[in-house]
């Protein structure tokens, strides 16, 4: 066991302390087997809701209705859920009631993929009825049970089996992708906002390509916003080996070669301030087709963007990246921004001895112009000569 599971030890004891059942499950049971980096950390036990809530000093009822508790420890957090079954699924959503167990084993097998359907217990020892280890070790994605109904009761588990494609590089049992084929039509049915989450993190996963792939095989890219007449983007996507590094260049990047735009990008209902971000390298990509394109205009305006579209250019183009030195070029750049130049709009109105209007801004930028191409230097008093000049639109100035 490691220290993040230790850490967690006191949760699962102090639950069986009080007489209940108590388990580590999910993703961290999953990825510590995996011997990969866990994320959070889940437990199911056989204590309801609201005994678990008179057993800790620290909770927050973050979903009762699904039975979930977070319990808060040492400053950490652990998502305690009862022992459930799904109840009545409605519209291929997660169901609006639960029905609480008191077996570990009808709780895994509501579970999606039998290597998520994996327990562990305070001494490490693993419970995994239905051979969770062994698909692991396949290197296999497959449901727990019947496929059908697994993706019946929650369709976006479509759309899990394919992120974790992207993010383990496993393969889809024959079993679970022909009922992906058979019920992809079903994402039709699952909130945008659900389905971008997944699909972030398939377009994060070191193994990205495989999924865009899949998505296209199994028609599934067909039933998800926006994607239903680009196939051969996404085909041309998933030849491109570049795994981004964050989610601007994952969403750019994907942006860019299946020619979304911000209409587009608006109804996957991503957050405005990633639209934005996205869209500035979407602007820049649409001329930055070659290093040279990289002029010092290009390296001011899109400075901190550089690595983003930098990597999407190389990757598009079949050319090598040339991050680190573009950023050194950026900032060897006299400035870096309007903010650093050694005048300000309130300088120029005492300068001219004039009201603001348009013209302050177009003398701020002609400055800007000037400083960043080394036509004056980034400095006071020069700057006011300059800018007397420049009224004048005297040229030997
Ligand atoms: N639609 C879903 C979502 C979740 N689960 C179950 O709930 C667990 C926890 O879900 P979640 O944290 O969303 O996913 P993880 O598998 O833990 O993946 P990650 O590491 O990305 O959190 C999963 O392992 C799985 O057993 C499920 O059966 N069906
Ligand atoms: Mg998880």
């Amino acid at each position: 066991m490691n220290e993040q599971f230790r850490q967690a030890l006191s949760v699962i004891e102090t639950l069986k302390r009080h007489g209940h059942e108590a388990y580590f499950v999910g993703g961290a049971v999953r990825d510590y087997l995996l011997q990969r980096p866990i994320g959070d950390i889940d437990i199911a036990t056989s204590a309801h809701p609201q005994e678990v809530m008179a057993i800790f000093p620290r909770t927050v009822p973050v979903g009762i209705a699904h039975g979930t508790v977070m319990v808060i420890e040492r400053g950490i957090s652990y998502e305690v859920t009862t022992f459930r079954k799904e109840g009545r699924y409605e519209d291929y959503r997660r169901p609006k009631d639960v029905t609480f167990v008191r077996s570990l084993n009808e709780d895994l097998q509501r579970r999606d993929f039998t290597m998520n359907a994996i327990a562990m217990n305070e001494y490490g020892e693993i419970i995994d009825p239905f051979g969770g280890v062994e698909a692991l070790k396949q290197r296999i994605i497959e449901t727990v049970g019947d496929a059908a109904e697994r993706f019946n009761e929650d369709a976006l588990r479509i759309m899990r089996a394919l992120r974790f494609v992207s993010q383990l590089g496993f393969s889809l049992s024959s079993k679970t992708k022909q009922a992906i084929i058979q019920y992809g039509h079903l994402l039709q049915h699952i909130a945008v906002e659900r389905i971008a989450v997944e699909f972030e993190k398939l377009l994060l996963g070191p193994f990205v390509s495989k999924a865009i792939a899949l998505l296209v095989e199994t028609n599934l890219f067909a039933y998800l916003p926006e994607l239903a007449t680009k196939k051969q983007e996404l085909i041309k996507l998933s030849s491109y080996s570049l795994v981004p590094v964050d989610r601007i260049e994952a969403w750019a990047r994907f942006a860019f070669v299946v020619h979304f735009h911000r209409e587009q990008l608006k109804n996957w209902k991503l957050s405005n301030h990633l639209i934005r971000d996205i869209l500035i390298c979407l602007k820049a990509l649409e001329h930055i087709r070659s290093l040279t394109d990289w002029t010092i205009d290009a390296l001011y305006e899109y400075g901190p963007y550089i690595p983003h579209i930098e990597r999407i250019r190389a990757a598009v183009y079949d050319d090598k990246p040339s991050v680190h030195s573009l950023l050194k070029q950026w900032e060897m750049l006299p400035i870096r921004n309007r903010k650093e130049l050694a005048i300000n709009g309130h300088d120029l109105l005492v300068l001219f001895k004039k009201k603001g209007g348009p013209w302050l801004s177009e003398m701020i930028e002609n400055i800007e112009r000037a400083v960043l191409h080394r036509q004056v230097e980034n400095e006071k008093e020069k700057l006011k000569e300059w800018a007397m000049c420049n009224q004048k639109r005297e040229n030997n100035c």
